[in-house]
């Protein structure tokens, strides 16, 4: 009797450690969250939503809880993940941080459940309130790192595209787009595939030309569709709200009917004749002026431009650039990227970024 009596109480102990240690550790992951929220974003809902949910966690560790904790008898202290010894970047870092307190509610939701029945009703909605905020947060970040980005690079099939990209991504570029009109489908899968793993690293966008079925496949931040591509309508059904649309447009109409739609951003385009794009005729540095004054949206000039011309773009009034050639092709392809995102940075005039009160407006534009 007496030894069943231990055996319970071993185990009450054992599920109270592990409330206690996973109550930290979801507060702990949602003060990361938060000060993200709050200072690098200047998102003062989102980082009052992670608050509400470290004062509700907060409530639930009582003293009792608290008093089970043994902290030099946890063989768990002495165990690191490698992966929590390095983040390349703030996705990293945000990302594993909502794993975290994502895995801590769900602990804390069973366990919680033989401490006290209350605590899994109230550890499964929180949760789901975890999970929106994760879609909230990487949402609202996936477009303001559009917003930010003044370089796009588009690429072509190239013998070390991997390399050329990675030495753009370590000059800074923010924005990558796979395209690649020649290759099959399974070559084309694994290279986005990489392409998107490779973006990941470097905290850049990963956007996929043409086929919005790859960009789903291999969960890129978004899609860039022509005149001639899938309606915009259509993906936004296919991709659902959260992933970047963006427009080739050639003249007003199209920019207008591009904004009317939905798009996230647009192509202003060719600037000038390219053998990129041969056959398709330059709209020239007047509808440059056009989008300048005119789009609500973040557009990016496109086609045929280079370190030579990209001037004569910018007094046009662009402040965004995309590229295939002047970086794919080029010799030294980070010093492209050095020197093109220099002149761009220079030149850079649009308001910085306005905290958004709401984060389910974030299509909303202040482009103008
Ligand atoms: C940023 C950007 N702008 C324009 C295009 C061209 O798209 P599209 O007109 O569909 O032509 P293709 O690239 O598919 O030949 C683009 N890809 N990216
Ligand atoms: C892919 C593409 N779209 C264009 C458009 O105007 O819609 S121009 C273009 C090619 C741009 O290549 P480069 O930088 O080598 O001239
Ligand atoms: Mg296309």
């Amino acid at each position: 009797m007496e030894e069943q009596y231990s055996q319970i109480r071993g185990q009450q102990s054992a599920i109270q450690r592990i409330l206690d240690a996973n109550l930290d550790r979801a507060r702990e992951g949602l003060r990361i969250i938060e000060e993200w929220c709050r200072f690098g974003l200047n998102h003062s809902q989102l980082a009052e939503q992670c608050k509400e949910m470290r004062q509700e966690l907060a409530r639930w560790h009582s003293t009792e809880l608290r008093m089970a904790r043994d902290t030099p008898g946890d063989p768990g202290t002495a165990l690191t993940h490698p992966q929590e010894e390095t983040r390349s970047s703030i996705e990293h870092l945000l990302q594993a941080n909502l794993c975290r307190i994502e895995e801590a509610l769900r602990v804390l939701e069973e366990y919680g459940k033989l401490y006290n029945p209350e605590m899994g009703i109230v550890f499964k909605q929180m949760r789901y309130r975890a999970y929106t905020l994760e879609s909230h947060l990487l949402v609202y970040r996936r477009h303001q790192k559009l917003r930010e980005s003044l370089l796009y690079l588009v690429t072509c099939p190239h013998e070390n595209i991997f390399a050329v990209v990675e030495a753009a991504l370590s000059a800074g570029l923010t924005l990558v787009q796979y395209r690649d009109k020649e290759t099959e489908d399974l070559s084309r899968l694994s290279i986005a595939y990489k392409l998107s793993q490779l973006c990941y690293d470097y905290g850049a966008l990963f956007i996929v030309n043409d086929r919005v079925d790859l960009a789903l496949a291999v969960n890129a931040d978004g899609v860039h569709l022509g005149q001639q591509d899938m309606p915009i309508a259509l993906a936004r059904e296919i991709l659902g709200s959260q992933k970047i649309i963006g427009r080739s447009t050639t003249n007003p109409q199209e920019m207008q009917q591009a904004i009317a739609e939905g798009a996230d951003y647009i192509g202003v385009g060719p600037v000038y004749e390219t053998p990129t794009k041969a056959g398709k005729a330059a709209a020239g540095l007047e509808y440059v002026r056009y989008a300048a004054k005119n789009s609500s949206l973040p557009w990016f000039a496109i086609g045929g431009i280079d370190t030579a011309n990209i001037k004569d773009v910018l007094t046009a009034g662009a402040q965004r650039v995309s590229v295939v050639r002047a970086i794919m092709q080029a010799e030294q392809p980070a010093l492209i990227t050095g020197q093109l995102l220099s002149l761009l940075t220079r030149k850079r005039t649009f308001p910085q970024l306005q905290p958004k009160t709401n984060v389910l407006t974030i299509n909303e534009s202040t482009e103008k």
